[in-house]
C-alpha cells in the first residue's frame, strides 16, 4: 500500500487549484484522496434528517455560539465559573423563584439522581407504566437510590392520574410492601401528551395527602411549554412538582440536562450525589454555557414551538394522505401512529429511521428542533405512495 502522502490528507486540491476538505478511500493498495462531499449531499452525515428521536439533531446555533464564546482562556473548574453562575441565575429568572440549580450530563442521570434524594432505598416510586424511568433508564433509578421499588401505574394517553395514584398508595400498608414516597410524572410525556396546570395541580395535591414528593421528567419540558403556552412556573412549582429534571439535550444543546429544585431543603448534598455518580464535569462551562444560549434570547421556546408546528404538520399530512388517526393527541413534538407493516417496511427500505418499541406501539415520528417543512413533506410523500401501493 503507498504511504499516503499526508499533504495531500490536509485537502484535496482541485484541479482548478482550489484546496477543499478532502476524504481518504483505501482500495486494495491503493489509498484514494477525494474531495469530500459538502455537507447536506446525499451520503453525508447532513444528509438526510430523521424522525426516530429529537436526539438525533445536531446542537442549534445560539447553544454553538455559546459554546464557543466560553471557550475562552482559564476559569474555575466543577462550577465555580461564571458561565455556570450566570446560567443557574438566567433559570431562577426563568422559573421566577429561587430554585437550586444542578448540570449534569445526560438524562438517565438527572432523573435518577433527583429521584434518589426524594427517597429511601426502602420506599416506592410511583411512576407510569410507559414512564422513562420504568422503560429507557435500565435500572438507574432503582440503581442510584440503592433499591427504591419503580411502581408503575396506567393511565390513558400517557398520563398518571390521581385515581391511579391512590390506587398504588392505598394498594398495601403491611411492611413487605415498599412505602410509596414519590410520584414521577413526564413532561411532555412519552406518548406526546402534556398535562395541563389543573392536571398536574390535582396530581401535587393527591401527592401532598398522602406525604409524597414530585419529580418531573422534563425532557422535552420545552415542548410542553411551547405547547401550552404557559409560564414554566405555572407548569412546574406553582402546580406543586418538587423537582424538574429540564432536558437541554433535546432543545438543541450538545450534551446535558439541569436538575432544578424548587424545594431547596431536597437538594442538601446533591453535589455529592452528583460527584460520587461521575455525573460533576470538571469543565462544567461547556455544560451551562450553552444553556445561557437559548435562554438569553428565548431561542430554547422557539425551536420547541418549531418542533412541535412539524408534529402537527406531520399529523395534518398523515391523516390526509391515509386516513389514519394518531393514536394519542399531539400536544408537543411526538407523532405516533399504527401503519401497515407494509408501509413501515416501505419508509425503512426508503433509508427512513423511526422507532417502534416506545409508548403503547404504533410508530413513533419525533420531530426536532431543526426538523426542516421539507423533510416532513418528503416523508409524507413517501407515506402516500406507500399506502396507495399497500
Ligand atoms: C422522556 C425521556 N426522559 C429522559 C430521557 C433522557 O434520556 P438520556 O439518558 O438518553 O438523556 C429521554 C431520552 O432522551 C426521554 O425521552
Ligand atoms: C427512548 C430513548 O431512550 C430516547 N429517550 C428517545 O426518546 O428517543
Amino acid at each position: 500500500m503507498t504511504e499516503p502522502n499526508i499533504d495531500s490528507l490536509a485537502g484535496w486540491v482541485s484541479p482548478q487549484g482550489v484546496t477543499q476538505p478532502a476524504m481518504a478511500e483505501v482500495s486494495g493498495d491503493a489509498l484514494a484522496i477525494r474531495p469530500a462531499p459538502a455537507v447536506g449531499e446525499p451520503g453525508t452525515a447532513g444528509a438526510m434528517q430523521h424522525f426516530a428521536s429529537d436526539n438525533y439533531a445536531g446542537i442549534c446555533p445560539e447553544a454553538l455560539t455559546a459554546l464557543l464564546a466560553a471557550n475562552d482562556g482559564h476559569v474555575r473548574s466543577y462550577g465555580d465559573d461564571e458561565w455556570t453562575l450566570r446560567a443557574s441565575d438566567r433559570l431562577r429568572e426563568l422559573f421566577e423563584t429561587d430554585c437550586d440549580v444542578y448540570f449534569v450530563f445526560n438524562g438517565t442521570a438527572a432523573n435518577s439522581l433527583a429521584l434518589a434524594s426524594l427517597c429511601r432505598s426502602y420506599h416506592g416510586v410511583i411512576c407510569h407504566e410507559l414512564a422513562h424511568v420504568n422503560t429507557d433508564e435500565c435500572g438507574a433509578p432503582e440503581f442510584f437510590s440503592n433499591g427504591a421499588k419503580l411502581l408503575p401505574a396506567a393511565g390513558e394517553q400517557g398520563k398518571l392520574t390521581p385515581a391511579a395514584i391512590i390506587e398504588v398508595v392505598t394498594r398495601r400498608g403491611d411492611i413487605h410492601y415498599p412505602k410509596p414516597k414519590v410520584v414521577t410524572l413526564t413532561q411532555a410525556t412519552e406518548a406526546g401528551t402534556v398535562y395541563r396546570p389543573d392536571e398536574l395541580r390535582a396530581i401535587a395535591d393527591t401527592a401532598r395527602e398522602f406525604g409524597l414528593r414530585v419529580h418531573m421528567d422534563g425532557a422535552r419540558f420545552a415542548n410542553a411549554v411551547a405547547g401550552l403556552g404557559l409560564r414554566p412556573a405555572e407548569l412546574t412549582w406553582r402546580a406543586g412538582v418538587d423537582v424538574l429534571c429540564f432536558g437541554g439535550t433535546k432543545m438543541g444543546l450538545p450534551v446535558g440536562e439541569a436538575v432544578v429544585f424548587f424545594d431547596r431543603s431536597l437538594a442538601e448534598d446533591f453535589a455529592y450525589r452528583c460527584k460520587q455518580a461521575g455525573q460533576l464535569a470538571s469543565k462544567m462551562r461547556f455544560l451551562s454555557a450553552p444553556w445561557l444560549g437559548v435562554l438569553e434570547d428565548g431561542a430554547w421556546l422557539r425551536h420547541a414551538t418549531h418542533a412541535n408546528a412539524m408534529a402537527r404538520r406531520l399529523a395534518a399530512g398523515l391523516a390526509e394522505a391515509t386516513g389514519l388517526p394518531t393514536l394519542f393527541p399531539v400536544d408537543a413534538n411526538g407523532v405516533f401512529v399504527r401503519l401497515p407493516s407494509r408501509v413501515e417496511e416501505g419508509l425503512r427500505a426508503r433509508g427512513w429511521l423511526f422507532y417502534n418499541f416506545i409508548a403503547a406501539g404504533g410508530a413513533r415520528f419525533m420531530c426536532g428542533w431543526d426538523t426542516a417543512t421539507e423533510t416532513v413533506d418528503r416523508l409524507l410523500a413517501d407515506i402516500s405512495q406507500l399506502s396507495r401501493e399497500a
